[in-house]
Parts: structure tokens; sequence; C-alpha cells
């Protein structure tokens, strides 16, 4: 067993280290990475979960590796979008409401790009991509989520995993992926890069 190689989940999400726990992974560390998720003219919303992710994880990865760890680190960004058209994280009403206005009676995709890198700044990627498709929404349903202020922070202005879970009539792929972090395939990638991953343990495979 690998005891020094330390797993860092490079998240300030709550949402993102619930989901590991949930799956029995605890990283020993949490650390946040400040990006700027500005897309780039004409970039993809899967391009740009993957590019995010994979910037996040570069950053931290960096930052542990200064600081004299051996890290393997995971970084994820999740990405909402109808079409081509990327939706953003609002922090004001007036977005939130856009986008529950376009999300309303339509089919959308949640793309999230997970990123490993071990600590020899290997890196392995994954892009998963889930299809949800909203009810039409009525105005006094969008006035009462607004208020609800759970849209606050998240892609595309809602939260599947609260009251706007009620505003889903189909979805195709993965939940946890809507979420913020595909699980099954998270895990995958960390068996996949030569790691067993037990109750909190990250060891070398045999
Ligand atoms: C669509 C959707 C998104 N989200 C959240 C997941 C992510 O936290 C957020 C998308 O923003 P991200 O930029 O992917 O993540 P973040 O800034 O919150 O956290 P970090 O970069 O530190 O890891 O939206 C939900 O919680 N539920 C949903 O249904």
């Amino acid at each position: 067993m690998n005891d020094q190689v330390k797993l860092v989940l490079a998240s300030g999400s709550p949402r993102r280290l619930a989901l590991l726990n949930q799956a029995g992974i605890d990283p020993d560390l949490l650390m946040p990475a400040d990006v700027d998720e500005t897309p780039e003219r004409g970039e993809l919303p899967r391009r740009l979960a993957q590019r995010l992710s994979q910037e996040k994880a570069k950053l931290v990865a960096g930052r542990a590796k200064d600081a004299g760890m051996n890290a393997l680190v995971l970084a994820a960004d999740t990405v909402v979008a109808v079409g081509r058209r990327i939706l953003p994280k609002p922090d004001l009403v007036d977005e939130a409401e856009a986008c529950l206005r376009l999300l309303s009676g339509r089919t959308h995709r949640v793309y999230t790009g997970i990123c490993l890198i071990d600590p020899r700044g290997r890196n392995a990627t994954r892009l998963v991509e889930t299809r949800v498709r909203f009810k039409r929404l009525s105005r006094d349903e969008i006035n009462d989520y607004l208020a609800c202020g759970e849209w606050r922070g998240k892609a595309g202005g809602y939260a599947i995993q609260g009251i706007a879970g009620g505003f889903v009539v189909k979805l195709v792929g993965s939940y946890t992926n809507v979420v913020g972090l595909p699980l099954s395939e998270t895990l995958g990638l960390l068996t996949g890069q030569g790691y067993d991953v037990r109750a909190g343990w990250v060891e070398r495979a045999a």
C-alpha cells in the first residue's frame, strides 16, 4: 500500500464531495481551484467542460507538487447547454429566469468533464453527457423557483437534486453527472489509472 499518496479533490463544491463520500471515497484534502470559466469564442459545451476540468486539475496538481505532496488530483466541471448554447451559472435572478425560460419544455444536455492527474503528472480524462428534458414551466413555477434561490451558482440555473427535480420528465444517462460528478465514470477513472479505491484508501494496484 502506498499511503504516501493523497487523494485531492480539486473542488469547492459540497455536492462533489458528497457524491464521492456516497461512493465510499473520502478525499484526504480539498483544494478548490479558481479558474476563469469564460468560454472561448465558438467553444463547444463539451470542449469547455473538458478544458475547465483539466485546468482545475493542473492548477491544483501544481500547487500540491510545490507543497511537496504526492497527490492524486481529481477535478470536474459541469456545463449545461441547449444545442451549442452554453448556459451560465447565474448569480443574478434575471440570468436564472432566462435559463429557466429556455429550459422549459425542452431537452438540454449536461456535460461533466473529469480529470485525474497522478503523482507523476500523467492525466486521464472523461467527458460524460446526460440528456435532460424539462416539462413546460408555468410563470408561477418559474417565479416560485426563482424565489427559492436553489439556482444560485448552479450550471444552467437549476439543481436537479432539489426542487427542480420535479421539473424533469425524462433523463437519459448518468444522474450523478448532472449533480456534478458522474460516479461510475469517476470510479472507472481512478481504478483505470492503476489505483484501487477502498474506504478512503488509495492504493497502487498489484
Ligand atoms: C445542473 C446542475 C448543476 N449543479 C452544480 C454542480 C456544480 O457545483 C455547478 C457547476 O459549476 P462547476 O464550475 O462545474 O463547479 P463549481 O464551481 O460549483 O465547483 P468547483 O469548480 O470548485 O468544483 O453546478 C448542481 O448541483 N445540480 C444540477 O442539477
